[in-house]
């Protein structure tokens, strides 16, 4: 079976506090973007991972969180070994979440290859226990993340139309780090309430909050979404724990040039 793990970037962002397990809670809007990989399961004799695409280097096998994904239903169904196939186009370590939607998509193609009948919601639960962001790509649609991002409510956040930028400069910010060096704080400013304002207030209202901690360490970030307002975005922010930075725009914009990128797209949504 052949499937599209697609990409998603976050609007807003506010990590309240840190929990006793050592996991931060936090209240994020996650939007699914039409930039895929390409991921092709088959059931074989021997389970074995071909890669081609972005490399994804120093990620054996058994670290793949598709490879993971079969793993933990392997626990609890008998199901036969595989063969994976991963074209790599989305950025890894760059917010984008492109491991997360793997995972779950590999969950996905899995329960329907063999007929395991999870319902979307032991999906989601399975999801979860690979990663925080993973769950979300089950259903796959605007939501609203809390907990520790597994805790998902539908959003009407309509962006249908828009143009996305996408600049992923060439520096890799692990999500881990990028936690150890918040300052956890409640937001006045809820991201709930202010996606359902007026797009012009988003600039001052909707705030990821890793972006405080990380343009200092990375200043290029923030000259990069300073020059995304320049060139007539109407909001520009981080997604996630970086490295990317995005633009909305009305228009379609003019390809953007920066020095130093892995890849710079510009996506319809
Ligand atoms: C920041 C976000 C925002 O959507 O996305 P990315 O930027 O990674 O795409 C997510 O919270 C990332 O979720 P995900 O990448 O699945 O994280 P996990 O694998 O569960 O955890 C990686 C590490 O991040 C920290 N972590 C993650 C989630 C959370 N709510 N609190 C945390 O403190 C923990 O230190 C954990 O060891
Ligand atoms: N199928 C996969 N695709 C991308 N990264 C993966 C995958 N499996 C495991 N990883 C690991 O997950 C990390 C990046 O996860 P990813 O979701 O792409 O980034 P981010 O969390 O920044 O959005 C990397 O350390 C990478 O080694």
């Amino acid at each position: 079976m052949v499937v599209f793990p697609n990409a998603k970037i976050n609007l807003g962002l506010n990590v309240r506090y840190k929990r006793d397990d050592g996991f931060h809670e936090l209240e994020t809007i996650m939007l699914p973007v039409p930039m895929v990989d390409i991921l092709e399961i088959l059931p074989a004799d021997k389970t074995e991972l071909f890669e081609s695409g972005i490399t994804l280097k120093g990620t054996p096998m058994e670290q793949n969180l598709i490879y993971k994904a079969w793993s933990l239903l392997k626990t609890q169904y008998d199901i036969p070994a595989i063969k994976i196939y991963l074209h790599k186009k989305i950025p890894s370590g760059a917010g984008l979440g492109g491991g997360s939607a793997d995972a779950a998509f590999a969950i996905r193609a899995l329960n329907e290859m063999f007929e395991l009948n999870l319902s979307p919601l032991e999906m989601k639960k399975k999801a979860a226990m690979l990663g925080s962001d993973c769950a979300f790509f089950i259903e796959n649609e605007p939501a609203l993340a809390t907990g520790r991002g597994e805790k998902l409510e539908p959003v009407q956040v309509d962006l249908k139309g828009k143009y996305l930028l996408l600049v992923v400069p060439g520096l890799h910010v692990s999500t881990a780090e990028a936690y150890g060096n918040i300052k956890p704080h409640e937001s006045e400013r809820l991201v709930r309430y202010v996606v359902t304002q007026p797009a012009n207030t988003w600039q001052n209202d909707l705030i990821n909050d890793f972006e405080a901690s990380i343009f200092p360490v990375y200043p290029e970030l923030k000259n990069i979404k300073e020059n995304l307002y320049a060139h007539g975005a109407f909001y520009a922010a981080m997604s996630g724990s970086g490295s990317a930075i995005y633009g909305l725009f009305n228009d379609e914009p003019e390809p953007f040039f920066y020095p130093n990128t892995r890849l710079i797209k510009i996506l319809k949504l």
